[in-house]
């Protein structure tokens, strides 16, 4: 590997926008460390990927701390000066109203979005802050962190989460070069909804129906934007949506 090749962590690699970032950040000539829980697509990504850049995989679950602590400690030496950190990774589980959802989901999603996130950033810092000028930080938030609807109660919480984590280590960072973006998107059409209806796929299905949502290339587009801006640029905080998606109506319930 040259060693002025660009490293790219990703976590959830394995599908959506995830890949396509993967995808996109390759095309660019950026190396990859690409991680998720389905070591089996990660490979078969890898061998699509790195005829043309330096790619590793790794098996990772976001919500299993000495996962996580083992792919970073076992970083091959070429892949060790990470430029980037796309904490992509996420889930959606339910979409009932809170008062009928199911405690694990809500623990999940606390678990992968919050958790998860959490202990990736804080166990890769190190070797972001090591890097210097030109590191950064991409936190996959989504216009759920601060629109609130029927469904999203604790997803859109965890999102909210996301947004403001960033914000705060953005001022940590700032100092030692390292920028830090909460990329919100909108509806992307990914496996996220058949994930979120638990393997339903007509409801997913129907969900996209009539409505031409984002694709994960584009939302990957836009991260690839954010991490070649110049160092002295930080992109705080960027909402990405189809022109579909609304935030209103206001709904008012009437007796
Ligand atoms: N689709 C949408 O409308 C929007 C999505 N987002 C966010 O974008 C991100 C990507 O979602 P999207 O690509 O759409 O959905 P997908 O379901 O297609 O991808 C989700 C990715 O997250 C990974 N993942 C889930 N749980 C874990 C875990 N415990 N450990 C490691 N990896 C995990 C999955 O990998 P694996 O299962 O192999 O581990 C998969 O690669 C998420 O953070 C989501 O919240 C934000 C706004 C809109
Ligand atoms: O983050 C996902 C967008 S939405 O489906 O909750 O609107």
């Amino acid at each position: 590997m040259h060693e002025t090749t660009p490293i790219a962590f990703i976590t959830g690699a394995t599908s959506g926008i995830g890949q396509a970032c993967a995808e996109r950040f390759a095309s660019a000539g950026w190396g990859l460390i690409l991680t998720g829980r389905r070591l089996k697509r990660l490979e078969t990504l890898k061998q699509h990927l790195a005829e043309s850049v330096p790619v590793h995989v790794a098996e990772m679950d976001v919500t299993d701390r000495s996962s996580i602590e083992r792919v970073v400690e076992s970083l091959p030496e070429p892949f060790g000066n990470i430029r980037l950190l796309l904490n992509n990774a996420g889930v959606a589980l339910g979409k009932g109203p809170a008062q009928e959802a199911e405690l694990d989901d809500w623990l999940t999603m606390i678990q992968t979005n919050i958790s998860g996130l959490v202990t990736v950033t804080r166990l890769l810092l190190p070797r972001l802050v090591a890097h210097g000028p030109g590191a950064t930080i991409i936190n996959i938030g989504s216009i759920a962190g601060h629109t609130p609807y029927p469904g999203g109660h604790v997803y859109g919480a965890s999102k909210a989460f996301v947004e403001q984590f960033s914000y705060n280590l953005r001022c940590d960072l700032s100092g030692v070069g390292v920028r830090v973006t909460d990329l919100a998107p909108g509806m992307t059409e990914s496996e996220f909804t058949e994930v979120r209806m638990k393997g339903d796929r007509e409801v997913a299905r129907r969900y996209y129906a009539g409505t031409r949502p984002l694709q994960p290339g584009d939302v990957a587009a836009q991260a690839l934007h954010i991490a070649e801006l110049p160092e002295h640029v930080n992109i705080t905080r960027l909402e990405v949506a189809p022109l579909c998606q609304q935030w209103s109506p206001f709904t008012i319930l009437r007796e």
